[in-house]
C-alpha cells in the first residue's frame, strides 16, 4: 500500500469530522476522505444488521478512493460493525469507543455520566467496557438523540440546543457526576455549550484525540505515515441533502469545503 494513499473516514453525518479534525491536527500531511452519511442519520436507532450493511457499502466506497486505512468516526457503527469489518477488509481499521477508562480514573464522587446513542449503551461492547474499566464506580448512560439533530441542522449554539443540553444532563448531575463521557462523536461540536451548562466542577472527556494518536501508532508501525511534506488534503462525500450538508460541513470544519454527492449506488 501506498503510504501517500488516503485515509478513508467516516460517519452517520457531520459527527466525525470532530474527529477529523483531531487527525487533521495531528497528521497535517494525510489525505483525507471524509463520508458524512447524512442520508441515513440517526445510527442509533437503527438495527446492527442496517448499520453493518452501510458500513460495509461506505468501506467499499473509501477503498475505492483508495484508502490505506480506516476510521469509523461514530461510536454506534463501531459497536455494530467493526469486527465484521475487519473479517472482511485487510486494511488497518480504528475505531471510536467512549472513553470510560480515562472517565474512571479522573472521577471524584465515584459518578461517570456517559453521553451516547441508546444502540451504543445497549451494546455487548459498552457492557464489556463496563465490566473491565466501572468495576469501582457508577457509570450512568444518557442517550441525547436530539443533539444528534441539533449538529446535523449545524445549530450549536440556540437557545432550544441550550435546553436540551440542560434536560440531557440534569439527570446526571443530579446523581452526582463529576464527570461526563462525550460517547458520541457529534456532542464534541457542543463541548462549549456542555461545558457552559454543567459548570467548571464537571470534567468533559472527548475521544477525538485519542483516537488519533492510536491512528498515528498504526500508520507508523506499518510504514503508512505519509512521508511528503505537502499539506494533506480533504475530500467529503455525503448521502445526505447536498446544500445543507454542504453548508454545515463548511461551518464545523471552519472554512467552505466543496462536498460530493455519493454516488447512487452507495447513496
Ligand atoms: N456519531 C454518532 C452517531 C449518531 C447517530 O447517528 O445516532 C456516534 O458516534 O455514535
Amino acid at each position: 500500500m501506498n503510504p501517500s494513499a488516503p485515509i478513508g473516514v467516516f460517519d452517520s453525518g457531520v459527527g466525525g469530522l470532530s474527529v477529523l479534525r483531531a487527525i487533521r491536527t495531528e497528521l497535517p500531511h494525510e489525505h483525507l476522505c471524509y463520508i458524512a452519511d447524512s442520508g441515513h442519520v440517526p445510527y442509533g436507532t437503527k438495527t446492527p444488521e442496517y448499520l453493518q450493511q452501510r458500513a460495509l457499502e461506505l468501506t467499499r466506497f473509501l477503498l475505492v478512493q483508495g484508502a490505506k486505512a480506516l476510521v469509523i468516526a461514530c461510536n454506534t457503527a463501531t459497536v455494530a460493525a467493526v469486527a465484521n469489518l475487519r473479517a472482511t477488509f485487510s486494511v488497518p481499521i480504528i475505531a471510536v469507543e467512549p472513553a470510560v477508562k480515562p472517565a474512571v480514573a479522573l472521577t471524584k464522587t465515584g459518578i461517570v455520566g456517559v453521553l451516547a446513542t441508546a444502540a451504543t449503551s445497549a451494546s455487548a461492547q459498552f457492557e464489556s467496557l463496563r465490566k473491565r474499566f466501572g468495576a469501582s464506580v457508577t457509570i450512568l448512560t444518557q442517550a441525547c438523540p436530539q443533539l444528534v439533530t441539533q449538529v446535523e441542522a449545524g445549530d450549536l449554539t440556540s437557545p432550544m440546543t441550550r435546553i436540551l443540553i440542560e434536560q440531557y444532563t440534569a439527570p446526571l448531575l443530579t446523581a452526582g457526576a463529576d464527570t461526563l463521557v462525550l460517547g458520541c462523536t457529534h456532542y464534541p461540536f457542543l463541548g462549549p455549550l456542555i461545558d457552559d451548562v454543567v459548570g467548571p466542577s464537571v470534567t468533559i472527556i472527548d475521544t477525538g484525540v485519542a483516537v488519533t494518536r492510536q491512528l498515528s501508532r498504526v500508520l507508523a508501525a506499518q510504514n503508512l505515515l505519509n512521508v511528503d511534506l505537502i499539506p494533506g488534503s480533504e475530500h467529503f462525500w455525503t448521502s445526505g441533502k447536498m446544500q445543507t450538508t454542504q453548508g454545515v460541513i463548511s461551518t464545523l470544519w471552519g472554512h467552505a469545503v466543496t462536498v460530493q454527492r455519493l454516488p447512487q449506488t452507495v447513496a
